[in-house]
């Protein structure tokens, strides 16, 4: 795969095997413990049908929520919508590593498919740390041996050193997926220096792990504009000393984002090629209007329409553009045009468009064009920008340590 060298589906024996396949259907649920949308279910359907039909038998293993929260929950439910989208049986198993599921394991026949339960319920899961040290978890002793062969194919949790993405590739022969593949092998186009300009689309709320990303690009010059809007503007608009009122100052104390001036500023005075809004749409008594980025005196919901055109006119010039994190509160559709418009000049444009996270995704109108030969629509959220950043992703590192056809 490139100049990654991860070994594929493609690299390993692979036919009439017993698989453990790593999945990452972790999905939001609302307040009943329903799934809300099923996205990342759907994106493993074709390797887990590759691998059925190749005579394999299947065993997969995924996490959902952390312990604690409220979407940490079984996985029975994934087990029924995948079993929908496959159009086959997927026995799921109430287990991950105990009798039962060992059992359930060694009686799988060929072309079987089971789903074992949260990964997370078994504690070493959270614990991030080396591949070396991951292998010796009960977790990795437990199962490994059941199998011939393991499958990463989570690319949205590639960003975890946890035993269910790290601790198998040293225990058995190993190789990615083909969501790790098409994701790994599109981004991989990012670092190809030839492709530029760059732009960068960055909003939404994660601000904190938002400026770590901006850094990691600048210092990198990996990007060569790093267009904002969200609250990752907000932040950038005070570090440059625009008054945004007190209103906004506010909502920004209140999330933490002020702290982050420091390191917004040094970025500015650097020549950082961070460009922020002109003008937003903002809320007034419930009434939506635009004012210049100067003279705002309502709460902050969008960009502005002269900031979406300037926007959309730089990202119709770029080779590459990357969208990540919302431009507005797109959750309100009288705020949803700001992002609209980034992503239909993306998608217009001549560059190559990589497209993450959950909210930029769902701002995505039905009747938009999308080229699949240069739209790339990322199942990950930290993991997509992390290595488009530039960080080394734990599970393809310890992916390439694994031993290639040691299964012959
Ligand atoms: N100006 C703003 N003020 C408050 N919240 C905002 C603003 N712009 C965007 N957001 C919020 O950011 C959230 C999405 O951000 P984030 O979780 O970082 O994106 P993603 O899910 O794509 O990774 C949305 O809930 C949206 O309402
Ligand atoms: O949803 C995920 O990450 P994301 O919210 O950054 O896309 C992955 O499933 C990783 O989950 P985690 O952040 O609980 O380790």
């Amino acid at each position: 795969m490139g100049d990654l060298t991860i070994p594929t589906m493609d690299d390993i024996d692979i036919r009439s095997k017993k698989v453990l396949l790593r999945i990452d259907i972790n999905s939001p649920v609302d307040e009943n413990g329903k799934i809300i949308d099923d996205s990342r279910i759907k994106a493993h359907i074709g390797t887990i049908k590759e691998l059925v039909d190749k005579g394999n038998s299947v065993v997969l293993i995924s996490h959902q929520g952390r312990p604690g929260d409220k979407d940490f929950i079984s996985l029975e439910e994934h087990a029924k919508l995948i079993s929908k989208y496959l159009d086959r049986e997927v026995v799921f198993v109430e287990d991950v590593i105990g009798p039962y599921a060992r059992e359930m394991i060694k009686k799988l026949e060929n072309n079987g498919i089971l789903l074992l339960d949260n990964i997370r319920l078994i504690s070493e899961e959270l614990i991030e740390a080396p591949p070396q040290q991951h292998v010796k978890t009960f977790l990795v002793r437990k199962l490994a041996p059941l199998f011939d062969v393991y499958v990463n194919d989570a690319f949205a949790t590639s960003h975890r050193s946890q035993p269910s993405i790290v601790g198998f590739p040293l225990a058995l022969p190993s190789a990615a997926g083909r969501v790790m593949e098409r994701e790994v092998s599109a981004l991989a186009r990012i670092f190809n220096a030839e492709d530029t300009p760059k732009i960068f689309t960055l909003g939404g709320g994660k601000v904190h792990d938002t400026i770590r990303i901006i850094e990691n690009l600048v210092r990198k010059r990996i990007a060569d504009r790093i267009l904002t809007g969200g609250l990752v503007a907000e932040l950038f608009s005070v570090a440059k000393g625009i008054n945004l009122n007190p209103k906004n100052m506010e909502i920004l104390e209140k999330l933490g984002i002020l702290s982050l001036i420091p390191r917004a500023r040094k970025l500015l005075l650097s020549g950082a090629p961070i460009e922020i809004p002109v003008d937003y749409k903002v809320e007034i008594n419930g009434n939506v209007m635009e004012e210049p980025a100067s003279k705002v005196t309502g709460v902050i919901k969008d960009i502005g329409s002269t900031t979406a055109e300037i926007y959309s006119s730089f990202i119709k010039d770029a080779k590459v553009v990357v969208l990540r994190g919302p431009m507005g509160v797109i959750e309100d559709e009288r705020f949803k045009s700001g992002s609209k418009s980034v992503l239909k000049a993306s998608l217009e444009g001549q560059g190559y468009v990589i497209i993450g996270g959950g909210h930029m995704i769902s701002a995505l109108d039905k009747d938009m064009k999308i080229d699949s030969s240069k739209v790339h629509i990322s199942t990950g959220g930290g993991a997509l920008l992390l290595f488009l950043s530039g960080e080394r992703l734990p599970a393809l590192e310890a992916l390439s340590m694994s031993v290639v056809n040691s299964s012959d």
